[in-house]
């Protein structure tokens, strides 16, 4: 079941800001991307889902440059990848490493600014819209694992990047931390960065990025919008309280895809929920009915159904 939705670099909007091209990447006997092809505009925010094992991490360090594709083009802002990063045009904001603890949250950014021959005023903006300006002073060691991100972030900010890239950055941070990280980058994305993250947070892809792509066993599984995305999981689902009921009896309704019974409790999936409601409304016992929309969850299970669990 593949969704191919998101239209490709129109022309006469100059580069794309990333291109894969039939990339394959194997590592020994084991082939981690299979033939991945995906163009990202410039100003598109991308989530790349997928379980354990898809090969989020390995195309995200491939756009960095870190690793070179076994067969198969990548190119970021039509160039080779190690060169966009060499020119500023890429940056990265990764899960762990790279912080001291002894320094204060400005020194942090304004030595890394040192490194990459930044004014002054580059350091003040990139605290600003990381939304670490009130906290400068604070040692990076007493800073919460959701300031911390915002500081990867900032760094990230410093050399002004056309396209930033985000490996499963909010691992292990609480709701808040989440929230206001997620802020930072979308506020900072609405002014026409280019973003692409590897989350296991659906709702984040649900909430954060105009496009989601699924990979599952290094290909692309499907490619839209949350909401085509969710729509292409196919339909709703009727809950009901039915004591006795049985799969096979429930799944010979008419409308019915799937039939799940747990306890007293029934769940069945479909695209005509009315007619299946007015089935079990009418013909049946059943009552506590509730009609609801898949979530982004659902749609990740029903598409790697016969994957491993997700995270
Ligand atoms: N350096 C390596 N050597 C051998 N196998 C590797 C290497 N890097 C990744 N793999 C394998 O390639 C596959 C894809 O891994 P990858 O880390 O890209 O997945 P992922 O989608 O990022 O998963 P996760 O959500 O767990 O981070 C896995 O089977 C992994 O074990």
């Amino acid at each position: 079941m593949t969704l191919t939705t998101a239209p490709e670099a129109a022309p006469g909007t100059g580069t794309a800001a990333v291109d894969l091209d039939g990339v394959v990447k194997r590592f020994g006997a084991v082939t981690a991307v299979d033939g991945i092809s995906l163009t990202i505009r410039p100003g598109e925010v991308v989530a790349l889902l997928g379980p354990n094992g898809a090969g989020k991490t390995t195309t995200v360090d491939m756009l960095l440059g870190l690793s070179q594709p076994s067969q198969g083009r990548v190119a970021v802002y039509g160039k080779p990848p190690a060169d966009a990063v060499a020119l500023g045009l890429v940056s990265a904001v990764m899960q762990t490493g790279g912080l001291l603890k002894d320094y204060t949250v400005e020194e942090t950014v304004r030595l890394t600014a040192v490194l990459f021959g930044k004014p002054r005023t580059a350091v003040t903006e990139a605290l600003r819209r990381a939304g670490l300006t009130d906290i400068g002073k604070r040692l990076v060691g007493k800073c919460s694992g959701g300031q911390q991100q915002r500081l990867r972030f900032a760094m990230a900010l410093l050399p002004d990047p056309e396209l930033l890239i985000l490996d499963e950055p909010t691992t292990g941070m609480d709701v808040a931390g989440r929230h206001e990280f997620w802020s930072a980058i979308r506020d900072d994305a609405a002014r026409g960065r280019t973003v692409i993250f590897a989350t296991h947070y659906l709702e984040e892809a649900d909430a954060y990025a105009d496009r989601v792509v699924f990979v599952r066993r290094g290909r692309i599984v499907a490619d839209g919008t949350a909401a085509e995305v969710k729509a292409l999981a196919a339909g709703r689902t009727v809950r009901a309280t039915l004591p006795g009921a049985t799969e096979a009896a429930l799944a010979a309704i008419g409308g019915v895809d799937r039939a799940e019974v747990r306890g007293d409790t029934v769940y069945l999936h479909g695209n005509d929920t009315d007619e299946i409601a007015r089935h079990l409304l009418t013909r049946t016992p059943a009552k506590d009915l509730e009609i609801t929309s898949r979530n982004l969850e659902d749609a990740f299970l029903a598409l790697t159904a016969d994957e491993e669990t997700p995270r």
